[in-house]
């Protein structure tokens, strides 16, 4: 292979790099549809690949065209990947902002090429110009760097590569470029702008890759956690969400194991699309009722679980006692003189070492209690033995007391 060859196969890794990344973007975007900005993250990437196998193989071969088709699309790559990264976090810049930017850097471009020719001048707009829209990209998107460890990795990334753009122009035009434009492709600048675009470029894209996958991880991880019926976790993400907890949290804990009263009479007299509909509206009554750092799911059928971190006895009966009068003064839909929704609940509460099973265990031994006992009321499970409550604090309805 001679010199020339070499030096061309070098010059084609950053594209080639970023065009296996487009396809990447594009894989991703195959498989989660919804993803729109992944569409733009992988087109961002395809065209500033073009951009560099137009400015290198000279096509179309006119210098001042060739410097305005390039522009182009390195200018569409980096709007495109901004617009990417803000519309993953449900940020945007629009089309107006894009056309603007477009038609100032092709002004520019063609106005230091046809009436005022100078590359130096060309290098400094395109540069400075990209390293200033991405900039203001990280400037939006600075929230991110207090979220997951690949959103601060991108941040960061993000940050670096938009400022490298500053000094290693300053540092690598040669003023003889601009009296010498055949020296281009040998010039400093031109290789440490491949070096950064190969190695900064590649790693930006990779974190961006990354952060894209782990967001299509966990919007399924999600999916598979939530009960669709009634918007809170299933059995599954209850458990594994309060096992998590239970481990990281030290101090009280109340477990609630709450029961719809005779739902299978509400599904036998008014169909099942109707009992669906009265689970629906519990799940979103409850997801108001607790607070930010309880966790909240839907166990079985009509049974559910609300698990209250730094809570005691008194926190717990707070919570029933909400629980119980927002279910009273909720209308579920159901006909004229049919009997009330009303639930029974169980609570237990733990001051010390514990384990999720036996917190849940004791819950469900007061629930089965306040069944037995006439429903619609509160049980709390002490250790000892299971004590009815009767202060109508936390008894409601015709059976409290
Ligand atoms: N509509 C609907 N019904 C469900 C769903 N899951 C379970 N069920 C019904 O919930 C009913 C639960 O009945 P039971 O366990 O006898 O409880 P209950 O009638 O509420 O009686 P108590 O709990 O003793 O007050 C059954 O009829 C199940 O078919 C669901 O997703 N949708």
């Amino acid at each position: 292979m001679d010199e020339g060859n070499i030096r061309l196969a070098l010059l084609l890794i950053g594209p080639g790099t970023l065009s296996v990344f487009g396809l990447s973007f594009l894989w991703a975007w195959m498989l989660e549809r919804k993803r729109h900005y992944l569409l733009l993250l992988s087109g961002g990437c395809v065209s500033f690949a073009l951009g560099v196998f137009i400015q290198v193989f000279g096509w179309p071969s006119d210098a001042g065209v060739n410097a305005l088709v390039s522009n182009f699309f390195y200018i569409s790559a980096v709007l495109a990947v901004s617009e990417g990264l803000l519309r993953r976090s449900g940020k945007k810049f629009g089309v107006i902002y894009a056309i603007s930017v477009l038609v100032m850097s092709s002004v520019l471009i063609w106005y230091f090429f046809y009436i005022d020719r100078s590359l130096v001048a060309r290098i400094y707009v395109q540069n400075f110009g990209v390293g200033f829209l991405l900039l203001v990209v990280a400037w939006r998107l600075k929230g991110i760097v207090r979220g997951r460890f690949i959103d601060k990795a991108l941040f960061w990334m993000l940050l670096g590569f938009s400022i490298q753009f500053f000094p290693r122009t300053v540092l690598t035009v040669e003023p003889y470029l601009s009296v010498d434009t055949s020296l281009f492709a040998e010039s400093l600048f031109w290789q440490t702008l491949q070096l950064s675009l190969s190695v900064l470029g590649a790693g930006l894209a990779f974190v961006i890759l990354a952060a894209a996958i782990t967001d299509v991880i966990e919007d399924l991880r999600r999916e598979r956690d939530i009960d669709r019926l009634t918007g809170i976790f299933n059995r599954r993400g209850f458990e594994e969400r309060a096992d998590l907890l239970i481990h990281t949290t030290g101090g009280s804990m109340a477990m609630v194991v709450c029961d719809l009263d005779h739902f299978k009479k509400i599904n036998d007299s008014f169909g099942h699309a109707v009992g669906d509909d009265v689970l629906s509206i519990f799940g979103s009554l409850l997801r108001r009722t607790v607070r930010s750092n309880d966790i909240a799911g839907r166990i079985g059928g009509e049974e559910f679980a609300i698990l209250l971190p730094n809570s005691g006895l008194l926190d717990a009966q707070g919570f029933t006692k909400r629980l119980h009068e927002a279910i009273a003064t909720t209308i579920f839909p159901l006909p004229e003189g049919a009997q009330s929704v009303t639930s029974s609940m169980g609570v237990a509460v733990s001051q010390e070492k514990r384990d999720r099973a036996s917190l849940f265990e004791r819950a469900d031994k007061a629930l089965y209690t306040a069944k037995n006992s006439g429903r619609n009321r509160t049980v709390f499970h002490h250790d000892i033995a299971i004590e009815k409550m009767t202060s109508p604090d936390v008894c409601i309805g015709e059976a409290a007391g």
